[in-house]
Formats: structure tokens, C-alpha cells, sequence
């Protein structure tokens, strides 16, 4: 070999060498970087994975149990890495309070959100603030009050369907049609969009939809979660993926939409999100905080974004809590018999329509349903805040570039703010209950400024559907569901496995 091969190789080698020799000392620096602050990290971090695999590839336990288990073990706050990204979990309600709540301008984004869709979910610092103050007034008392009546309309469609569909001596499979109901009344709630999912079940948005949560992303989010470097690529490749395309099939219906409401120049009856962002568009609906009018301004992107992350947090969110009540009330038949006779006491028998005055009386109802999502918290992982600068709280310094995590099934059963955690009782949530309880230790819709800005939305429709079903229906368990329920989270939502079978029998009025 001559002598300037043998050089050439040299020089491969030895710059191959260097190279790894930086990556590993990058990583191994990247995978103690809590520890340099004093975070216990229960568990070895992987050198590729982190602890990924401690809490996404057990067999035996699920997240927020393996969750549960760190924290019973090495008190409120533990940290790990989902491969380099460090990570603290936070039980303890009072730094919370300080992260959630009070230093909101250092703790104000959602970490690994997908960047380049500018949602409220993803959007980052003055932009979140700016778009979050033009959509708050949509979910505001009076125009929940003006969209009750849809609410409902889908509701006693949902029962109607039911009636036919009925057969008291066989096992019912819920989920599936309150999908349809939850995607029915978010498409007329928040884009005056007239789906009809519930008579039809092969729409082809509820499918999209469908599909989009059932999309099991894990390898692709286990290679970008280990190598983060790769993002760009796979940016790139995402526009051919199935999800893009159900996202684009989704966006394209939400900009018709967009499209028609222009040129009609039409006020819808009442005044939907759809209608909000069009005005934010039209600049008649913000007043900007940095000073210059074209800020606060919505472009069609964000319209067309904001519109659609409406319809697919409404629906799967509000679908699945849905189930889980139901599910709760068909293993507590004394809790369900409570909810009847407040119904036919502050409402009366028979079959007329509800009104929103009548489900604002039904607070036996309320507590019921905040009992089922203290116990099934539909989405349990998501309630994550990015650390901007290094901050010190309550002794515990959160590092910059950190995520703090918020254990939300952890912190709902943890038995030192709900004794006997695990037993069904609407009651604990009695005000007279609540005085001396954390305002933290419940949080199904998040907290703070940034907390789920749907909530009393979807409030106002669980009772509304649970107290129409409730009244018709005597809801019963079921033997086909595992015990206990079994749950699996693919991304966000704690979905049940199998689905929620109940059994159904109408009740009989004279
Ligand atoms: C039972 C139903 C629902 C549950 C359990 C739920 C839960 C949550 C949670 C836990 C968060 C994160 C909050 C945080 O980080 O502090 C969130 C955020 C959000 N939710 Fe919901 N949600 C529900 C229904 C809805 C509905 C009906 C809508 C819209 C119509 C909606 C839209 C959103 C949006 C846009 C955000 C992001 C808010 C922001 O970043 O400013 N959700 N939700």
C-alpha cells in the first residue's frame, strides 16, 4: 500500500476516533446534567435510550404507574431522561404551584411539541399569550349558554340511537358512539361544521380522526426521542407519513370552512371559534402587546391550525372521559340511582328537553363526573412545562432546558390528599371537602394560565350527555371489561384497552 493510502486511512481513523470520542463525552455529560444539580435520578439513564425504556417498555405496568412507583420510592421529585432530554417529575403541589402558576413568564412552553404548527398547543412564549387571549372568550359562560342547545341536540340523538340500537340482554360497547357524539357536537360547537358521525359512523373525518389517535408512532418517536439530531430529516419525511396526510385531510375540510364563512360575510347564531379567528384575522379582535398592529393579527395557517386542534382535542378528550364515567356508574349502581333522583327532583320525569339552567342544578352530577376524572384522568402525561433560565424552588433547582413533568395520576391517587384513594366517592369534591385539600391535587385539566382552555366546554357537555343517558337508561356493568379496566396511553390520551362495555336497561315512567 502506498504511502499516501496508508495516510488517508490514518486520518479516516483517527477522525472517526475524535469524533465518537466527543459524541460519547457529549452524551455521558447530557446524561448527568440533572444529577450536577442535586435531581435524584431513581433509575441508570441508557446510554442511547435514557430511561425510555424503563417507562414506555414494560410489560407488567404502564407510564403512570411506573410513574407512581418512582415517586412512592424516592419521594416528589425524581428525575430521568427520555433519551437526552432531561426530565424532572414534580409530586409536590407547592413547587408546582410556583411552576404552573406563578412563574409562568420562566415555565410558559410545552416541551417536544412538534414545532411548525402553530396551534395553541405547540405555539411558543409571546405568540401563545397573544393567541390564548384572542380564543379565551370562546368558551366564555354566555357562549356556552348559546351552545347548549347543539350540545344537546347531539345528546338526544346519542340517546335516540341508543334506543333503536338497544338489546337489554347483550353487552354494549360505548367508546365507539361517543366518539361519534363528541366529534358531532365540537365540528357544530367550534367550526359550525355539520358532521353527522352518530347516524353515520363511517364518516370519513371521524375516521381521519379515528386513525390519526390510533396512530402508533412509537418507533419513529423512540428514534427522534434517542437522536434528536434527527429531527430535520424526519420533518422532512413526515409530509409523506399516514399522519400528515390525515392532518392535511382534516385542514383542508377546516379551510372550506374558512373559505365558505368569507364568502358568505355571514354571523353564525352564535358565535363559534371558527367566527373568533376569523375576526382575529381581520384584526377586530386583538390588541397586541408588543404595540404593532400586524402582531396579534391570526394568518390563515393559524386559522386553519387552531380551528382543527379544536376539533381533535374536543373529541377524543371529551369521548373518553365520556366512557370512563360510564364505566364508573355502571360499577356503582347506588352513585347512579343518586344522579336519577336529583334529575327527576330538580328537573321532574318525562321526556322534555333539557335546558342549560336544568344541568347547572344537577351538582350531584358535577361531583360524580370529577370523581371518574380524578380516577381516570383522560389525560394524564401531558401537563408539561419547558424550564427558559435555571430556577430555584423550595431547595430544588430546575436546571434550564428542562422539562417538569406533572404526575396527574400519581398526584389523583395519592392517598396523603385522597385517603382510600381507590374508592369511588363524588363527595370528596364537596366544597366543604375541599377546604384544606392543595387546590393542586386535582388536575384533570391541567393548572395555571395555560391549563386546558376546553374544560368548562366539555364540562357543561359530559353532564348534559350523562344526564340525558342517566334518565333514560339504567346504565350496568358488564363482564366483558378486564378488572381492573385496562388502559393504555399511545401518546396523550389514557384510552381504555378494549374499549367500555356496559349493559343498558330503559327506564320505565308512567
Ligand atoms: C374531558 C375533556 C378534556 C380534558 C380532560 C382535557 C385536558 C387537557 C389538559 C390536561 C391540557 C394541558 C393543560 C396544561 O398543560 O396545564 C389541555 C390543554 C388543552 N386543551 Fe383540553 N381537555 C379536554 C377537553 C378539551 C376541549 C373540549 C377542547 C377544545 C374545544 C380542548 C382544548 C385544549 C387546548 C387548545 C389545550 C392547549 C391550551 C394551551 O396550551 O393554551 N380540551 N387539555
Amino acid at each position: 500500500m502506498s504511502w499516501y493510502k496508508i495516510s488517508i486511512t490514518a486520518a479516516i481513523v483517527s477522525f472517526g476516533g475524535v469524533f465518537i470520542s466527543i459524541w460519547i463525552i457529549r452524551r455521558w455529560k447530557a446524561l448527568n446534567y440533572l444529577q450536577t444539580f442535586g435531581i435524584v435520578c431513581p433509575n441508570k439513564a441508557h446510554f442511547i435510550y435514557g430511561n425510555l425504556h424503563h417507562l414506555r417498555w414494560s410489560k407488567t405496568e404502564n407510564v403512570q404507574e411506573k410513574q407512581a412507583e418512582w415517586l412512592k420510592k424516592h419521594g416528589k421529585v425524581v428525575g430521568y431522561y427520555m433519551g437526552l432530554k432531561p426530565r424532572i417529575l414534580v409530586a409536590d403541589l407547592d413547587i408546582l404551584r410556583e411552576v404552573l402558576i406563578k412563574h409562568v413568564n420562566i415555565f410558559t412552553n410545552r416541551p417536544d411539541v412538534p414545532r411548525g404548527m402553530p396551534t395553541l398547543v405547540s405555539l411558543r412564549d409571546g405568540r401563545w399569550k397573544e393567541v390564548r387571549h384572542i380564543l379565551t372568550p370562546t368558551f366564555s359562560l354566555l357562549k356556552l349558554k348559546s351552545m347548549f342547545h347543539t350540545i344537546n341536540e347531539c345528546a338526544e340523538l346519542f340517546i335516540d340511537i341508543l334506543k333503536k340500537d338497544f338489546d337489554p340482554s347483550k353487552d354494549f360497547e360505548i367508546y365507539e358512539p361517543l366518539q361519534g357524539l363528541t366529534l358531532d357536537v365540537i365540528s357544530r360547537c367550534a367550526l359550525a361544521l355539520q358532521l353527522d358521525c352518530q347516524r353515520n359512523p363511517q364518516d370519513k373525518i371521524l375516521e381521519a380522526v379515528r386513525k390519526f389517535f390510533r396512530l402508533d408512532l412509537s418507533r419513529i418517536v423512540v428514534l427522534l426521542v434517542c437522536f434528536p439530531g434527527l429531527r430535520s430529516f424526519f420533518r422532512m419525511l413526515f409530509r409523506f407519513a399516514p399522519s400528515n396526510k390525515l392532518i392535511a385531510f382534516v385542514l383542508s375540510h377546516v379551510r372550506l370552512v374558512v373559505a365558505r364563512r368569507r364568502e358568505a360575510k355571514e354571523v353564525p347564531v352564535f358565535i363559534d371559534a371558527l367566527h373568533l379567528l376569523l375576526e382575529a384575522s381581520e384584526g377586530k379582535h386583538v390588541e397586541p402587546e408588543s404595540g404593532s398592529p400586524a402582531v396579534g393579527l391570526l394568518n390563515d395557517d393559524e386559522i386553519a391550525w387552531n380551528a382543527c386542534v379544536f376539533l381533535l382535542a374536543g373529541y377524543e378528550t371529551t369521548s373518553t372521559a365520556l366512557a370512563y364515567i360510564t364505566y364508573c356508574l355502571s360499577l356503582h349502581p347506588d352513585i347512579q340511582e343518586k344522579i336519577h333522583t336529583e334529575i327527576m327532583e330538580k328537573i321532574g320525569p318525562g321526556s322534555s328537553t333539557l335546558g342549560y339552567d336544568d344541568i347547572s342544578k344537577l351538582q350531584y352530577l358535577e361531583l360524580a363526573i370529577q370523581e371518574s376524572l380524578r380516577l381516570f384522568p383522560p389525560v394524564p402525561l401531558f401537563v408539561s412545562r419547558e424550564c427558559k433560565e435555571t430556577t430555584t424552588i423550595k431547595g430544588v433547582t430546575i436546571p434550564v432546558d428542562c422539562a417538569v413533568d406533572v404526575p396527574v395520576w400519581s398526584i389523583h391517587r395519592d392517598p396523603e390528599l385522597w385517603p382510600e384513594p381507590e374508592t369511588f366517592d363524588p363527595l370528596r369534591h364537596l366544597p366543604e371537602q375541599k377546604t384544606g385539600r392543595h387546590p393542586l391535587a386535582f388536575l384533570p385539566f391541567g393548572a395555571g394560565p395555560r391549563n386546558c382552555i376546553g374544560g368548562r366546554f366539555a364540562m357543561l357537555e359530559m353532564k348534559c350527555t350523562i344526564a340525558n343517558l342517566v334518565r333514560n337508561f339504567v346504565i350496568k356493568a358488564s363482564e366483558k371489561n378486564s378488572v381492573p379496566l385496562s388502559t393504555v396511553v399511545r401518546t396523550t390520551i389514557m384510552n381504555p384497552t378494549d374499549g367500555v362495555w356496559i349493559k343498558l336497561e330503559k327506564r320505565q315512567y308512567n
